[in-house]
């Protein structure tokens, strides 16, 4: 069928989290001398944040390995070791049982107490008090909950557990009359259904705070009080892009296939269990839309009929397209009045308006009719705004269609318009007219900020997207001269922007989750532009990257009177129901004077 291909990684949070996130298991070359050069938890003298010292060269070949720094795990690692605090910590270490299951038997029961809730939204609870310092980590538990659990998996200062019980709920924070999936709990995909959705922004702020506090290695001064995170307008049916998956029959299973068509009865279609790496039968998914569901059910159907054929895994494909059959070079009457706009007013930014916490759902979206892709070589149509794109299935795209003009609206607030604290004229970017978009995709921040700019430069590593950006240019006429995209490296756009006025110019940053890179971030320090928009679905490798971007950009601005402050920093909800967030953080070229200044009255410490 034209949906089917091998399973392979995939770029985006919701389809890691569902598709490639492996069952802990305990680690099967576990050594029993426990690695003691390396204190966690020191805080450093100058920054406050806390950096657990990671092993390197010969010390990296010993069998206990910290996780990589800003992955799911090392998030966890960090909210443990936190927890226990580092006195606790260090005295695990000094005994050599930082990395013993103090539990003295592998699948232990436990009953706890949750006490917090970590960065990727799993509960975290303290071991009882006759263990020792050591934290258990459950999923779809509430700090205040009394729990049951099962450890099957322990690491350092930390074990992981299967949530076997609610014994006591927290009936301020749970409330199961919310939740809209049968499988909830069961599939890894959603983890905060039963919050209210308040709560979920909430926590979700609390995320950004903490990835600052963790991976910035900033002093608070410089951090400056996180804004609260922007809700999406739907909270369930937004996902424009479903990708559940099924294993291949084995050998057995194989054999075992009716005659009549009807399904197997082993035949498991859907997304992986929670804290496994299974896959669960899955009818629907409430968080994807209405069009993709339904497509799903034929797709199943369809997938059951001639599952003896495949010999292979395979991730399907879902993905919600507009209907409308546009013909090249034909814009909408919105978009040819828009462009007409723009020919007169190339930078006609009008005043700031409030930002809602939780913007109106546009209902327009629902007067177009839609339609599922289902071959990754298909074409997507999606609207933002005014603004018509037009991209291949199996490529990027954001997945939450309703959030994605208040998020572009909000990039483009931002660059124009900075907080009361900052005045127009302490900016040294008093009026950005040049944009670049470095990791731009389908040229999503490009376009939809083009009438607001005279030149604009998107580079994006994809081939594809760079095809799908200039194709979209074209259908909303904005022209080449004016608005160019290139393939390559996102460093290599500077060598290409080098007739752009620094100071006038806004860069926005919007990287994989893996995050920008050195080489790229020396690269936009040498450049220097006025404001830079970095948009991020891991908050956590955007932390390391701005921290490192603003101590380098300070020392080698020494001397020319200007440097770069964070100015606001804020999440945007782009996965209700589940614990991830995007997060915007807006970094500005002010004078010295300034930026001290505005560090005195902004900063959260
Ligand atoms: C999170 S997406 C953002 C895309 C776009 N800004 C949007 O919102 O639709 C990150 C993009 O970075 C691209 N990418 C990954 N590594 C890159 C690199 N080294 N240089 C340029 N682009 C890269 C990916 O192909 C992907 O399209």
């Amino acid at each position: 069928m034209d949906s089917a291909r091998q399973r392979t990684p995939e770029d985006h949070p919701l389809e890691e989290h569902v598709s490639k996130k492996p069952r802990l298991e305990e680690p099967n070359n576990v050594e029993e001398s426990a690695v003691k050069s390396s204190l966690v938890g020191t805080s450093d003298a100058t920054s406050g944040a806390k950096q657990p010292k990671r092993r390197k060269g010969k010390e990296r070949k010993k069998k206990h390995q910290l996780p990589e720094e800003c992955t799911a795990e090392d998030v966890v690692y960090r909210d443990a070791l936190n927890l226990i605090g580092e006195e606790a910590a260090k005295r695990l270490e000094d005994e050599g049982k930082d990395w013993t299951n103090p539990f003295g038997e592998s699948k232990v029961e436990l009953e706890l107490e949750v006490v917090a809730v970590s960065s990727e939204g799993s509960a975290l609870s303290l071991a009882p008090s006759e263990y020792g310092p050591w934290v258990i980590v459950t999923p779809h538990a509430l700090p205040g909950e009394k729990i049951k659990a099962r450890v099957f998996r322990n690491t350092r200062f930390h074990s992981y557990a299967d949530l076997l019980e609610v014994i006591t709920p927290n009936d301020k924070l749970r409330d199961v009359s919310r939740v809209k999936c049968k499988y909830f709990t069961k599939c890894s995909g959603c983890q905060y259904q039963m919050l209210s959705y308040e709560t979920q922004l909430d926590w979700k702020k609390n995320v950004v705070v903490k990835a600052y506090q963790n991976y910035s290695n900033l002093p608070g001064t410089d951090i400056p009080t996180v804004l609260p995170t922007i809700g999406s307008p739907l909270q369930y049916s937004y996902r424009t892009k479903l990708t559940p998956h099924f294993d291949a029959p084995t050998k057995n299973q194989a054999k075992n296939i009716p005659d009549d068509g009807s399904r197997p009865e082993w035949l498991r279609i859907g997304f992986n269990g929670t804290n496994s790496r299974s896959v669960m039968d899955i009818e629907e998914c409430p968080i994807g839309t209405k069009v993709l569901n339904e497509k799903y059910a034929e797709t199943r159907e369809e997938v059951a009929r001639k599952i003896g054929t495949y010999k292979r895994g395979v991730s399907l494909l879902l993905r919600e397209s507009l209907e409308i059959p546009l013909e090249p070079n034909e814009p909408s009457d919105s978009m040819a009045i828009d462009s007409a706009a723009e020919a007169t007013s190339p930078t006609r930014e009008s005043s700031p308006t409030p930002v809602p916490i939780i913007p109106e759902y546009d209902l327009s979206h629902d007067l177009e009719k839609k339609l599922c892709i289902t071959d990754h070589k298909g074409t997507i149509r999606e609207r933002v705004g005014d603004m018509l794109f037009q991209y291949t299935a199996g490529s990027f795209f954001q997945n939450n269609n309703s959030i994605l003009v208040p998020l572009t609206s909000y990039v483009r607030k931002s660059i124009f318009h900075p907080p009361p604290s900052i005045s127009p004229t302490s900016s040294l970017s008093e009026k950005p007219t040049h944009l670049v978009d470095a990791y731009c995709g389908a040229g999503l921040f490009a376009l939809t900020l083009s009438p607001y700019f005279k030149k604009i430069s998107g580079i994006e590593l994809s081939e594809d997207s760079i095809k799908s950006a200039k194709r979209s240019a074209s259908l909303n006429n904005v022209s080449p001269q004016k608005c160019e995209f290139t393939s390559g490296d996102a460093a290599n756009i500077f060598a290409q922007v080098q007739d752009f006025p620094r100071q006038n110019t806004a860069v926005i940053i919007d990287p994989p989750r893996r995050g920008s890179d050195e080489k790229f971030l020396d690269q936009l320090i040498k450049f220097t532009p006025g404001v830079i928009v970095y948009v991020s679905c891991n908050v956590h490798t955007q932390a390391r990257d701005v921290g490192m971007f603003l101590r380098k950009a300070r020392e080698s601005l020494i001397g020319e009177g200007k440097e770069y402050v964070l100015e606001t920093l804020r999440g945007f909800d782009l996965f209700p129901q589940t614990a991830h967030v995007e997060s915007v953080a807006v970094l500005r070229l002010l004078t010295n004077q300034k930026a001290e200044e505005f560090r005195a009255t902004a900063s959260s410490q």
